[in-house]
């Protein structure tokens, strides 16, 4: 069996700046660019379907578009990331990977998850029943995956949301935990992940090309299966930090830093020196 190598975590606070540095990150090559969308396109807000992209975001994403590969990288249904984005010259990968779609009518699953949907029908229908009576609990269908989110639980019943989730977890061994920022997801139990279908779009898109240089931004414990698997290949940035050390190389503070990054990296990409550069998407 492969063994997969460790990557190497850092304490966010000491990373530096990807703002400081496009030129030198870039390394001269052309990006195609990753990006995670709650806490990094938008604010994390209570109500998940009130994380609305903003105006300014999505032109942003729109111009970067015209000049390089982008994809959106999430957590969220594909289809709803799609329809919150609504731009049809980018890649979304949904449900930590499991979904793609893009341009041209391209759709496929690549993580193999389909054997999963029955008890992930099961567990959803369960953990609505059990959570019913719990204010504030909200479960959330993604194709493949349930998030559990207790933002909104008050303090005394997080526990209890905690261990309903994890007495259905136990019941499909088709399932498996995942974390992310108050909410707690079951996924496929699948060696499958972010940075599986970020790797999975390269290859498929034909961006393994020495002249292209992968860079992700995300700013959840997921993000860290991509941060991990482009070390060594490509660049890793954490927007604002999570509960752990990371695999990312650079930071940036905020989903405001991440428009400012996105700009600067499209005006740099227009700059005559790149501007003959071809967009593969
Ligand atoms: O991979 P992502 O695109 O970052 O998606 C991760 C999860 O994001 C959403 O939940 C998070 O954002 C919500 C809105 O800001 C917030 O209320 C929640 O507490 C966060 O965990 C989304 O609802 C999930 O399905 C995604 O898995």
């Amino acid at each position: 069996m492969k063994k997969e190598a460790t990557a190497l975590k850092h304490d966010p606070q000491t990373l530096p700046s990807a703002l400081q540095e496009i030129p030198g990150l870039l390394q001269g090559k052309k990006p195609a660019v990753f990006l995670d969308y709650d806490g990094c396109l938008t604010h994390i807000v209570k109500d998940p379907d009130k994380a609305i992209l903003s105006e300014e975001m999505k032109k942003t994403l729109q111009q970067l578009a015209e000049v390089c590969p982008v994809a959106v990288v999430s957590g969220r249904d594909r289809a709803n990331v799609a329809k919150l984005v609504q731009l049809d010259n980018l890649y979304f990968a949904g449900s930590h990977g499991f979904d793609i779609s893009g341009p041209g009518n391209m759709h496929t699953e690549p993580g193999g998850a389909k054997a999963a949907l029955p008890a992930l029908e099961a567990a959803d229908k369960t953990l609505k029943q059990k959570l019913s009576h719990i204010d504030g609990a909200m479960v959330e269908r993604k194709r493949y995956a349930i998030a559990v989110h207790y933002r909104n639980v008050a303090d005394n019943h997080v526990e209890e949301v905690k261990k309903v989730t994890a007495d259905v977890l136990q019941q499909h061994p088709e399932l498996k935990e995942g974390l992310g920022k108050k909410i707690i997801e079951l996924k496929p139990n699948l060696d499958w992940h972010k940075g599986k279908a970020v790797l999975w779009l390269m290859e498929e898109l034909d961006l393994n090309k020495p002249d292209i240089i992968p860079l992700y931004i995300g700013d959840d414990i997921t993000d860290e299966d991509a941060f991990a698997e482009l070390q060594g290949k490509g660049i890793g940035i954490l927007v604002g930090e999570h509960d752990d050390q990371t695999a990312a190389g650079h930071r940036l503070e905020s989903v405001e830093e991440v428009q400012e990054f996105l700009q600067k990296l499209t005006q740099h990409l227009t700059t005559p020196a790149h501007a003959g550069m071809e967009n593969n998407l």
